[in-house]
């Protein structure tokens, strides 16, 4: 059971705190560090925490016919897995994840978050045939408010999704307890838990905006 830094139980969360992913989340965070680095690290960032979110994965025995003779092993049950970024940023967490399961599926959801109001705004949806008997890893660097995570999660449902986690590299003890609140089924990895928004919605000490960060715009 994991708890905010006041105290509150946060019973989905679980943060991957992988000696790697601990050096490069303090690397990503760094203000230094260019365009062309940053992409590389979400995306590593991102495959080392899809090895953790997809520990308990169902199979599957499976025949395999070595050189030698064959032999039974093992195949991942079930419809293909779904990965679903959270545009724009989420997408920067795509790439590393398929190099490790190249025939994920990828759905996309586009949300961006008004500026003033903080609320998300969706702008586009779109994911796989068979949404119900779909693993979706819902994929965004950055968990906030909640109010982008939460709505994202709602759209899948609502196109009939039933098994859904969140990845997110760094996220605010408000955003984990508004996800836990509203989708208390929905299992949240993080890489790092932080301490606190400011007043503007931004994660303190985080590591800025990462759509940015990603892709050059400010
Ligand atoms: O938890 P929340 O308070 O909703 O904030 C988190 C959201 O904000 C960022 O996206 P942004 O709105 O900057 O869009 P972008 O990815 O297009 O830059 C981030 O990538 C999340 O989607
Ligand atoms: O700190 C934050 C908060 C929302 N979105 C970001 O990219 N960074
Ligand atoms: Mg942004």
């Amino acid at each position: 059971m994991a708890h905010s830094h006041d105290g509150t139980e946060l019973p989905t969360l679980s943060i991957v705190d992988h000696p790697l992913v601990r050096h490069k989340i303090t690397l990503l965070r760094d203000r230094a560090t260019p365009t062309k680095q940053f992409k590389e690290l979400v995306d590593e960032i991102a495959m080392l925490m899809a090895y953790e979110a997809t520990r308990d994965l169902a199979l599957e025995p499976a025949s395999v016919d070595t050189p030698l003779e064959t032999t039974t092993g093992w195949a991942v049950r079930g419809k293909k897995l779904t990965l679903v970024p959270i545009l724009r940023a989420g997408l920067g967490m795509v790439e590393g994840i398929l190099r490790l399961m190249p025939s994920a599926r990828v759905g996309h959801i586009g949300l961006y978050r008004d500026h003033d109001t903080l609320e998300p705004v969706d702008y586009y949806f779109k994911v796989p045939g068979d949404v119900g008997e779909r693993d979706f890893l819902l994929l965004d660097p950055m968990l906030a408010t909640g109010g982008s995570a939460a709505a994202a999660v709602t759209s899948l449902k609502r196109a009939g999704a039933t098994r859904i986690r969140f990845l997110c590299l760094v996220a605010a003890p408000e955003g984990v307890a508004r996800l836990a609140r509203e989708h208390p089924d929905v299992m949240v990895l993080t890489a790092a838990l932080d301490r606190e928004l400011n007043e503007h919605g931004y994660i303190l000490p985080g590591l800025g905006d990462a759509g940015d960060r990603l892709f050059g715009t400010r």
